[in-house]
């Protein structure tokens, strides 16, 4: 075939992706022109041609020609044309195309390459029906072409490139700079933009970020080594997928044809957007033989869902996956500064009315039918409903939470994915200084304070835990790199989805573009493996990652099941403990204390007076408690009847009645201001105003967050305390707060004064005992039962003192320790002989504090709060299993975070 009229553009000419798109769509808009013009690569083609002529100067041979000929099968004499492609130093001076996108339109193009490979020039013929090659039009692109074209233009492409392009283009983050560059701003803001302040994107990445990878050595990874893996019964190439984004031809003209062809040529799945521009049908048609699955929305209108599932399920789709985190679409922030104007020819095809011819510029109604359709009303029965009309796997997407996934696999779903949608639905800004620091808890109720959508990552072990066993969990949200991928499949992931990061190829390079974005994570993902020490991705195991914490401290019990066999270093071993003689002591069940019956290991206890005294405490409490709702009587709006006071629920245990998440900590230390929970700055305030010396802490905590060493903080800090300590006004002052707020506060045992001095005639100041894990379960008692008697709220067991020995820099405030333990509350005992003014008190470590727990939870009615450290979150559980009422997650002092020393407290659970 001679084509005519040939056109030939220099792309040298042309600097910007955009303007060569804009020439060469000025040249052919209706052409349907081939592939991916804007690129500078020779890999620059589009599949689907119908035949292709390779040139060189030495052989000059078309597929064309030989498609006549019916001796040759085409086959062969492509793998003929091409064989020599393949060869080491063969440089193409030409590849021509035949676009075969339908029967009645061709294009041929030529690329001309330079000596380097490098693209130097397209040549664009119009269309000719008549010019088509007879046997093209039988041809069915994948068919004949497929493998080959895969084959040259993969192994094509690495060479094709200029070192200078190579290394412009070396990751993700690459691409999506490119994008910023060159493509329109509406559109970029589009791809990459998040709901509101666009924070959980921030952490998305910074929860991978803050994950490391443990590599093992000398594996002996000679053998087969493999990326595939198996989901939903089918095979894939590549443990990743890519993701339902909706309307990518904003990105490029070719939209999900390109993404779903990139798809295919690296064996992986592909989710076609309910909201896509290309329909159903039309993609089905253009990509039959991508692993294609569909996403939908359970839509108010349910013949219309009903409707979609049908059309995908006609057109071969292999999977279902509904998207529940979305009952109304999320604010954009960027797209309401830099409105998103939808052009003509792109829209939701999937809702254009059957016989439009698609060109009529519905877009933006289309979107807004669709997005009214959206319902906030949907319950877990409409998933049911969902199964119930299909046989095809159904994959629940944007689950967060543990018992939503327990809910789903009770339902029977195929999968889930765990995802945020890349941090476009929800914006949930994080309390205070840290971010996902909190989330590292697998196992842990997040209730009340954390609700923080950006550490799926660290919630998918505690999903995966849940319901791993019963079904696919998949991930998606903020993978942007192999060691992402690689930590999400330490994690338990079956297999992650990228949503952004193929957009920027597509933005880039079109179906080209994607597939190097592909090959890159590819590339990092296999590089991660073998130098972790990883054969296949079954090899990928919770061992291969840990949190950059753990680091810096491992405690001893790690514990979830994705963290079996990390030990602890010898550089944080526990002191030496003098050994004790434990007594066993098994506390007998009181009728209204159901907690399970176990061994407790706490010496010297008897429960003589527990049962009758819990009860006196439970049932003052709670009559002091309808004293109060009477007072304080609520009448509905218009109605000059009084609701009558609730009972109070069947409370095991006395509740913590918290009107606010917050309270001061420890009074009478230094703490008091800086460990006031997070938005207490009033508190604070009032504080300053107030007292002097308190004033002066605050400008120590002040030049601490400045960056003072830890070893100087921590000594003025606690000469500061001493100080504080001898003021026993501070104390009062600090309860006068309290009450004002009406905020519980913490008294600690070590307090200046003892917990008796209170003066609280209204008994309208809530006050919480600190305790510490004291050995010896008399002085815990003694402690318990005088707290009772001042009417104390509740008791706060508190961990992170007994962590003092892991940071040697503190090992300067021994002495003061000892002191803090000779207080006022502590003068009872020594005068029962409990306790001795010159020993310091034996603490019980960590890890044995939850028997502990039981053990107070069997002692006394009153709530018990346990204060962790951060490095010792992983006993959470166990506190809650032992009957703890609320968990407080300290990041203090003890903990070895620099950052963190501005002593955040956060309650990241409270029971019942
Ligand atoms: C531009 C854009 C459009 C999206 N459209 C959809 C959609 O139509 N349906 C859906 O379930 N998720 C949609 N998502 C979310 C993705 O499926 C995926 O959850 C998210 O992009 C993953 O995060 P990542 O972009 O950080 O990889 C979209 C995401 C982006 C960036």
């Amino acid at each position: 075939m001679l084509p005519v009229a040939w056109q030939k553009i220099n792309l040298a000419k042309y600097t910007s992706n955009q303007s060569r798109r804009r020439t060469i769509a000025a040249l052919g808009p209706s052409l349907g022109l081939v592939g991916e013009l804007s690129s500078s690569r020779m890999s620059n083609v589009d599949p689907d041609c119908a035949g292709i002529m390779v040139n060189d100067h030495a052989k000059q041979r078309t597929a064309v020609d030989t498609v006549d000929d019916s001796s040759k099968s085409l086959d062969s004499v492509m793998e003929e044309s091409l064989g020599s492609c393949n060869g080491d130093g063969y440089k193409p001076h030409s590849i021509k195309m035949w676009y075969a996108d339908s029967i009645v339109r061709y294009v041929t193009s030529t690329y001309h390459h330079d000596r380097s490979g490098a693209l130097e020039s397209v040549s664009v013929v119009p269309t000719r029906e008549q010019q088509a090659p007879a046997g093209a039009q039988t041809v069915d692109p994948w068919s004949v072409t497929g493998m080959l074209l895969e084959q040259l233009f993969r192994t094509k492409r690495s060479s094709g490139l200029g070192e200078a392009q190579r290394c412009e283009l070396a990751c993700v983050a690459d691409y999506e700079r490119r994008m910023v560059e060159t493509v329109d701003r509406p559109i970029v803001d589009y791809c990459r933009g998040g709901a509101a302040s666009e924070r959980t994107i921030a952490h998305n990445r910074s929860a991978f970020e803050r994950l490391r990878i443990r590599p093992r050595c000398l594996q002996r990874l000679g053998g087969s080594r493999s990326l595939a893996i198996t989901c939903l019964d089918i095979g894939y190439k590549l443990p990743i997928g890519i993701a339902p984004v909706a309307l990518q031809r904003l990105a490029h003209p070719e939209g999900e044809k390109a993404m779903a062809r990139a798809a295919r040529t690296f064996g992986i799945p592909f989710v076609l957007s309910v909201l896509s521009s290309v329909s159903i049908e039309e993609l089905a048609e253009a990509v039959p033989r991508a692993p294609k699955w569909f996403q939908l929305y359970i839509f108010k209108d349910r013949e219309l869902t009903e409707c979609l599932v049908r059309r995908a399920e006609k057109a071969r789709f292999r999977a279902l996956v509904v998207t529940v985190d979305c009952p109304a679409p999320g604010l954009s922030r960027t797209e309401r500064r830099n409105p998103l104007t939808l052009p003509p020819k792109v829209t939701c095809a999937n809702f254009v009315p059957a016989g439009a011819d698609g060109k009529k510029s519905c877009s933006a109604s289309v979107l807004d039918y669709v997005r009214s359709q959206l319902d906030p009303g949907l319950g877990w029965d409409a998933i049911r409903w969902l199964m119930s009309i299909t046989t095809l796997p159904v994959i629940v997407k944007g689950i967060l939470h543990r018992n939503d996934a327990l809910i789903a696999a009770d339902i029977g779903v195929h999968g889930l994915i765990v995802s945020n949608s890349g941090g476009r639905q929800i914006d949930c800004a994080p309390a205070a200084v840290s971010n996902s620091v909190y989330g590292l808890l697998p196992g842990v109720p997040t209730k009340l304070f954390l609700c923080k959508t950006h550490l799926q990552i660290e919630i998918l072990p505690e999903i995966v835990h849940a319901v791993g066993h019963r079904l696919e969990v998949m991930l998606d949200s903020g993978i942007c790199e192999g060691t992402d991928v690689f930590k999400a499949l330490a994690l338990g992931a079956r297999l992650v989805f990228v949503g952004r990061a193929p957009m920027y190829g597509l933005a880039v390079n079109g179906q080209r573009g994607v597939e190097e974005v592909l090959d890159i994570l590819k590339m990092e993902l296999e590089s991660t493996m073998l130098n972790a020490g990883c054969a296949t991705v079954a090899d990928v195991t919770p061992q291969h990652v840990c949190h950059e914490v753990q680091l810096y401290y491992q405690p001893e019990r790690l514990r979830g099941n994705w963290r079996t066999e990390s030990g602890r270093s010898d550089r944080y071993r526990t002191r030496e403990r003098p050994t004790r003689e434990m007594e066993s002591i098994r506390a007998e069940e009181s009728a209204d204390n159901d907690v399970d019956s176990e061994e407790v290991f706490v010496r010297g206890e008897t429960t003589g007076e527990r049962v009758t005294f819990q009860q006196r405490s439970v049932d003052e409490i709670r009559s002091e408690a309808r004293v109060a709702a009477a007072h304080s009587e609520v009448r509905p709006c218009g109605s000059s009847t009084p609701i009558p006071p609730q009972p109070p629920p069947p409370y095991r245990n006395v509740p913590l009645l918290l009107s606010e998440p917050r309270g001061i900590y420890r009074s009478n230390t230094s703490n008091i201001v800086g460990r006031c929970n997070a938005n207490a700055s009033a508190n604070t305030c009032q504080l300053t105003d107030s007292m002097g010396n308190v004033r002066s802490a605050r400008t120590v905590i002040s030049r601490k967050q400045e960056g003072l060493k830890r070893r100087t903080r921590s000594h003025s800090m606690q000469n500061l305390c001493t100080t504080l300590q001898r003021h026993s006004a501070v104390y009062h002052i600090i309860a006068d707060v309290a009450k004002q707020y009406r905020i519980p506060y913490v008294h600690t045992s070590r307090s200046s004064v003892a917990m008796e001095t209170l003066i609280d005639p209204d008994r309208s100041v809530v006050r919480w005992l600190e305790l510490f894990p004291f050995e010896d379960a008399r002085i815990l008692r003694s402690l318990v039962r005088r707290a009772e008697k001042c009417r104390f709220r509740a008791i706060v067991l508190t961990l992170d003192e007994n962590a003092q020995h892991i940071n040697t820099s503190l090992e300067d405030s021994q002495p003061a320790r000892k002191e803090s333990f000779s207080q006022p509350d502590f003068q009872v005992l020594f005068q029962r002989g409990l306790l001795h003014p010159d020993t310091e008190p034996s603490l019980v470590e960590a890890e044995r504090a939850p028997q502990l727990v039981s053990f107070l939870r069997k002692l006394t009615s009153l709530p018990i709060v346990v204060t962790i450290p951060m490095h010792h979150r992983d006993l959470t559980d166990d506190f809650i299993r032992a009957g703890a009422t609320a968990i407080i997650l300290n990041i203090g002092p003890y903990t070895p975070f620099e950052e963190f020393y501005t002593s955040v407290i956060h309650i990241v659970h409270i029971g019942k």
